[in-house]
């Protein structure tokens, strides 16, 4: 539950983070990042490719070490993953040899929740993503879209308070994309503002970004370049993109990814040339 103890869920100071490429070249991935996110915000780290996007997100979820600076969660600083930080991939994150049930269970398993208890958590979580007539089938039996279901009922289903979704929905369609959307925030908000998990998800789609939000971290070069506060009411729907404050966010984020001069009218093509 959100306290004042504890507001300030993550707080990545000073953050740097080098790799040294098979060449001997050094790149600085994440450049003196320093952020605090609350408990119970849904922040989405936008910016271009190579930014650093994701390797913020793996060090916040304990995968890398920061070459220099800190990261506390939950007022603990971290030193490797835990319990507390659940993360799903843009790539499949189930296992393709257990039933989906079972993958679902399986993080409960490990924390020796007991079987009757944990069959119960992992079937509400399935009903909750719609995949309740599905817990007895293979990975391998399901679409991209359903895989993704699975994953997100099994990082709720952990109970983690964290949630790192590196684009998760990259790869889906747009209305199965759509639908997830709503399934997450669904489950995010299911106990009200005051039950609500903290969330970084990385997406390359301003729109997702705009739609899920509660604020934007834009990163370029491994810097932190903007922090943007998405105020426009919830639950939003594909109108809420048009009210003017989502439409003045939208092109400032554009304009971070450099794509502002691409929003002039295509030139009309008549007789084979353009005009
Ligand atoms: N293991 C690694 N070894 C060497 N360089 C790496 C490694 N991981 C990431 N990098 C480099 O760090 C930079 C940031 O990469 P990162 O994957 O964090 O960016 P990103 O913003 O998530 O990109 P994308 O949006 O394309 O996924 C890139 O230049 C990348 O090539």
């Amino acid at each position: 539950m959100n306290s004042a103890a504890n507001s300030r869920m993550i707080e990545i100071v000073h953050v740097n983070r080098t790799f040294q490429r098979a060449d001997g070249q050094m790149v600085k991935a994440v450049d003196n990042v320093s952020v605090v996110i609350k408990e119970g915000e849904f922040v989405c780290l936008v910016g271009p490719s190579g930014c650093g996007k994701t390797t913020l997100l793996q060090m916040v979820a304990g995968l890398l070490e920061p070459s220099d600076g800190g990261i506390a969660v939950a007022g603990r600083e971290i030193s490797g993953p835990g319990r507390e930080r659940g993360m799903v991939f843009q790539k499949d994150s189930v296992f393709p040899w257990m039933r989906v049930i079972d993958n679902v269970e399986y993080g409960l398993k490990c924390r020796g929740v007991p079987a009757a208890q944990r069959r119960e958590i992992a079937r509400t979580y399935l009903e909750r993503v719609g995949l309740g007539h599905v817990e007895k089938a293979w990975p391998r039996e399901l679409s991209g879209g359903m895989l993704k279901r699975v994953a997100i009922a099994t990082v709720f289903a952990n109970g983690s308070r964290v949630l790192l979704l590196d684009e998760p929905f990259g790869a889906l369609d747009y209305v199965t994309r759509h639908q997830l959307q709503s399934v997450l925030l669904d489950l995010w908000d299911e106990g009200g503002a005051a039950a609500r998990r903290t969330v970084l998800f990385v997406t390359h789609d301003v729109d997702e970004a705009l739609s899920l939000a509660d604020r934007i971290l834009v990163f370029h070069s491994g810097h932190l370049v903007d922090d943007l506060a998405v105020t426009a009411e919830r639950p939003r729907s594909t109108d809420s993109l048009l009210l003017p404050d989502m439409v003045a966010i939208k092109h400032k984020l554009l304009a971070h990814l450099g794509l502002e001069k691409r929003a002039k009218p295509l030139a009309i093509v008549q007789d084979g040339a353009a005009s």
